[in-house]
């Protein structure tokens, strides 16, 4: 299973395609459309996003309320486009006026001056234009159908806020289901009501002082059977191909499983999860401080894995930079921006990874349609349920 996303931030329309789903997927664009609608909210996010109303069409491969085994196509419209239309339109403009209206500031942190080196672009916003975060609301499409596949499955995926800047989210022993409720009511997306406040408060700080600030966020994943992900192959093991997957969402710096970088201190018997067994349950684990992951294989305990985002590198007291066309030092460019997107970006990295469990087990089971799928992960589990 695999999917393409195209389009400008503030160009006519984002588009995904996605090809592999299993025919018989029963979905509607309210569900897409719940997910879309998350990852415009939460407490931080500019301007921009009242202007979006980010409401999917399905363009093709349903029917009836029903995949049918052949490619999606989802489009998102960009809504800003009308007030952009002069400048990103295909049209050839006014060279004079082109000239005038060049980016040519890069902002230290974001890829306008890598970007332009490498394709050669006088004018930045060449690159801006796709390398803005815009592009995850694509992503979040095509992981909100892999979301839907999994829910038929019983697999359910949450994403939530773990940490704004300096202030954390207690460790809660709460189910995946009240995760998902807490994070849905709060403006922060995080499980932790004690922390709405202090988070807002940095929030609004970075805001007042024109900086901007990141955090971390986690997403837990249940319900899964073991054994998803292989160890035969490097680029068959999950866990990388989740990092992979992670890491590529805008602004991620790290990535960890379970206890993650805290295995450089922990010994060998406060790290692995020991084995036991019931005759119900099958094989479980004690503790799942690996987060779920042992040889690029899930252990069938939940996915636990968290994501760091760095401060968002768009400032409105901006940093040095050296303007390209003159090469004189000059304060870097400023495009109106979020303060903080660590609430948006728990929902992109909610989806990036349902599309990347999803994705495993369309590859790993007989999957042209959802009750073939359905059986082979019945016979699947009921298999190592009782192995050995
Ligand atoms: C949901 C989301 C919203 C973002 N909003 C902005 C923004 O408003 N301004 C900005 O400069 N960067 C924003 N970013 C981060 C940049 O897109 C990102 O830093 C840039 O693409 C460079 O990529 P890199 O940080 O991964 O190296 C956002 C990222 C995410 C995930
Ligand atoms: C448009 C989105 O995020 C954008 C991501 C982004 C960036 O540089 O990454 C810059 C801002 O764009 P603009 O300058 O148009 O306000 C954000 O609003 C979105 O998340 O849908």
């Amino acid at each position: 299973m695999r999917y393409l996303t195209a389009g400008e931030s503030h160009g006519k329309q984002l588009t995904t395609i996605i090809e592999g789903l299993p025919a018989q997927l029963p979905i509607s664009a309210d569900e897409l459309n719940d997910s879309l609608i998350r990852r415009q909210g939460g407490y931080g996010r500019g301007r921009r996003m009242k202007i979006e109303k980010d409401l999917v069409s399905i363009m093709s491969g349903v029917r009836h309320g029903y995949t049918l085994g052949s490619p999606v196509t989802l489009a998102l419209t960009n809504d800003d486009f009308k007030n952009w239309q002069d400048i990103m339109g295909e049209e050839p403009v006014d060279p004079e006026k082109h000239i005038r209206r060049q980016v040519t500031k890069p902002r230290p942190g974001h890829a306008d001056l890598n970007g332009g080196m490498k394709y050669n672009h006088d004018d930045l916003r060449n690159v801006l234009e796709r390398s803005s975060a815009r592009e995850t609301a694509a992503r979040v499409a095509a992981g909100s159908m892999a979301k839907k596949l999994l829910s038929e499955l019983g697999i359910t995926v949450a994403g939530y806020v773990r940490q704004i800047y300096d202030v954390q989210a207690a460790d809660l022993e709460l189910t995946i289901d009240e995760k998902i409720e807490r994070a849905r009511q709060s403006e922060v997306n995080t499980i932790d009501p004690n922390q709405e406040e202090s988070m807002k408060h940095v929030i609004d700080q970075a805001k007042q002082d024109g900086d901007s600030i990141g955090g971390v966020v986690e997403v837990t994943v249940d319900g899964l059977p073991p054994g998803l992900g292989s160890y035969v192959q490097y680029d068959r093991k999950l866990d990388g191909k989740i990092a992979a997957a992670v890491m590529s969402i805008n602004a991620f710096k790290g990535v960890e499983f379970g206890i993650g970088f805290s295995a450089a201190s922990t010994r060998g018997s406060e790290t692995h999860d020991e084995i036991a067994y019931d005759e119900h349950k099958g094989y479980y684990r004690k503790t799942n401080r690996l987060g779920g992951f042992e040889g690029g294989m899930t252990t069938g305990m939940p996915i636990v894995v968290k994501g760091v985002m760095k401060p968002i590198p768009t400032l409105y007291k901006p940093l040095e930079s050296i303007d390209i066309h003159s090469k004189e030092p000059f304060k870097a460019s400023i495009e109106r921006s979020d303060s903080c997107a660590v609430p948006a970006a728990s929902v992109v990295m909610e989806h990036v990874v349902a599309w990347e469990v999803a994705a495993a087990i369309v590859d790993q089971f007989p999957s042209d349609y959802m009750e073939q799928l359905k059986a082979a992960l019945t016979d699947y589990r009921e298999r190592v349920r009782t192995f050995g």
